[in-house]
């Protein structure tokens, strides 16, 4: 058998000599494609390489009836339908190291340009205009950058611009003081970071918690002069609020290497004076381009001659004796980690997962994979899969132990997932019901019994008379709609919970608005 291997986008030449080697295959390049024509073709092919030019959209997938893993030679895969790659069996692999150090390089040369101004002075002298009264620029000394995703790049980019001796300060959900302090750095919530820095660069993947995350809010905490760096994403930071902000001279100037729309040639940001630009060229290194073209050629070959990939995105790998006996409780671990991420708001430090009643007869390493994805969804995006999430739990510090446990509390099965922070322990238990599928039994020390799906608004409050009621108006004024409520309280007259399943999902301001409720404690929104 030979396998095909379209290569749609550009890739090192050099870096593409694994799939040249190997035996059994044969590749095309063909990186000029229009959409069009690639939908036509793509059927013809095993698998599929890409940078992040080509679109993979779930319509290009569907056509692809022969296809079997799509390799990305780069981080980010948003411009690759990875839901659609799993329901159609398609393998994501990416390389995730490659192209760290080029992006890091070309984030400090996007800080020390925009300090200096080089780029517009180098487009007036061009001009023939010497001038140097309208190029004074800013020493980075003593500054401090804050850095907004502590990552791969993210803390490649704080040690370099510490040897600029600068201060460095970053908010990262993962990051700890005690990290914070042996990396030499500062360590803030996002708002103290933004409240504080001369200079602030995001390194986030762009997700729904990022999206907007520098926004017309976040640029009114900033320090008057900020400067702005994007090498990460287009879209973490709204481009509107940041063309406000530098008219408003707010922002004293903006480095952007990535756009919420590209490619982009005519946009209103490009036409001021105090932005300067380059067309997404984070990773356009010869070396970075080398690196992740092997890393994907390899992974690519590996799964197509039957191995298992080192960087998969999407896919479980589970053998099938093992998945037929835990399958039905897949759906109950992930939620109960994506639910008590929701709960934790400062970083992991030790997770515990008990497994009692029938789940000690079985092999549960792949539950604890799930449910630890569960826990990490929320901040790393969709790349954590079945396959690398103890593993980037254990990049970031956190200690993942499995414990199997006699004390079942009288339910058949029990699986109950507990997490440390520095502030303490939360903890959600969960059973899957005979016939009738998971439910959310415990949720710290408070009995409840919740169907794990959907919307959800979970209430810290005082037992007191009015609340339940207080909260209900609230929600009916703001047209959402409750399906279900459960209650739990330790004591008559003392800290209670409420778990409500509401019809949509409840807006930031809504949820602001309950927050301030007399005798409400905390809300968050929870969507499972
Ligand atoms: N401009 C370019 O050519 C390149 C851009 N990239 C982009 O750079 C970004 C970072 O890449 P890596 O460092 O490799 O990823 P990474 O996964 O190693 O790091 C991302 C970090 O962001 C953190 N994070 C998630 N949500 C956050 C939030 N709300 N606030 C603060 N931090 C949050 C995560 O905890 C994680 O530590 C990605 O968006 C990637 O696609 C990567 C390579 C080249
Ligand atoms: O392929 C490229 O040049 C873009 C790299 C990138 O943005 C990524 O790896 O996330």
């Amino acid at each position: 058998m030979v396998y095909q291997i379209l290569v749609s986008d550009p890739l090192s030449e050099d870096g593409i000599q694994p799939l040249r080697k190997a035996d059994g295959v044969e590749i095309t390049i063909q990186t000029a494609l229009t959409p069009e024509q690639l939908a036509e073709k793509i059927h013809e092919y095993d698998a599929l390489l890409v940078r992040s030019q080509t679109q993979v959209t779930r319509d290009l997938i569907s056509k692809a009836t022969n296809l079997k893993v799509i390799g990305r030679a780069g981080v980010g895969v948003d411009n690759i339908d990875l839901e659609a790659a799993t329901e159609f069996g398609v393998l994501v692999v990416n390389a995730p190291d490659g192209n760290t150090n080029s992006a890091a390089e070309h984030t400090m040369a996007m800080i020390m340009s925009l300090a200096r101004n080089i780029p517009q002075a180098f487009h007036a002298l061009k001009h023939n205009k010497w001038d140097r009264k309208s190029y004074v620029g800013v020493e980075l000394k003593n500054k401090t950058l804050g850095v907004v995703g502590l990552g791969r790049i993210g803390a490649e980019v704080a040690f370099r611009a510490k040897g600029q001796r600068m201060n460095v300060k970053a908010y990262d959900p993962f990051l700890t003081e005690e990290k914070a302090k042996k990396m030499g750095i500062g360590y803030g919530t996002l708002e103290e970071v933004l409240q504080s820095a001369d200079f602030i660069t995001v390194h986030t993947p762009l997700l729904k918690e990022t999206k907007h995350l520098i926004n017309q809010k976040a640029f009114e905490q900033m320090k008057d002069g900020v400067q702005i760096v994007n090498c990460a994403r287009g879209g973490i930071i709204d481009e509107e609020a940041l063309y406000q902000a530098i008219v408003t001279k707010k922002v004293a100037g903006a480095a952007l290497d990535v756009f919420e729309e590209e490619p982009i040639t005519d946009h209103k940001l490009l036409e001021l004076p105090e932005v300067i630009a380059t067309p997404h060229l984070g990773a356009s290194t010869k070396e970075a381009q080398e690196n992740v073209a092997i890393d994907v050629s390899k992974d690519v070959v590996t799964f197509l001659t039957g191995g298992l990939a080192r960087n998969p995105v999407n896919l479980p790998s589970v053998p099938k004796e093992v998945m037929n006996k835990i399958e039905p409780y897949f759906h109950l671990s992930e939620k109960l980690g994506i639910f008590l991420t929701n709960l934790t708001q400062e970083a992991m430090e030790e997770v515990n997962i008990y497994y009692a009643g029938d789940l000690t007869d079985v092999e549960v390493s792949p539950l604890t994979r799930n449910t630890v994805k569960g826990l990490l969804k929320r901040h790393l995006g969709d790349h954590v899969n079945d396959v690398n999430a103890t593993y980037l739990a254990e990049k970031k510090g956190i200690t993942i132990n499995e414990h199997k446990t006699s004390s079942s509390k009288g339910f058949t099965n029990l699986l109950t997932v507990e997490v440390r922070t520095n502030l303490g322990t939360r903890s959600v238990a969960g059973t899957l019901l005979n016939g009738l599928g998971a439910r959310l039994v415990k949720v710290d020390d408070y009995s409840v019994d919740v169907i794990p799906e959907g919307h959800m608004v979970f209430v810290r409050h005082k037992d007191q008379p009015g609340a339940i009621g207080r909260v209900g108006t609230l929600l009916a004024k703001e047209l959402v709609n409750i399906a279900t409520m459960q209650v739990g309280r330790s004591n008559v007259g003392g800290d209670a919970i409420m778990i409500l399943t509401v019809d949509k999902h409840l807006e930031k301001e809504g949820l602001e608005q309950l927050k301030q409720l007399s005798d409400i404690y905390g809300v968050t929104a929870i969507d499972l």
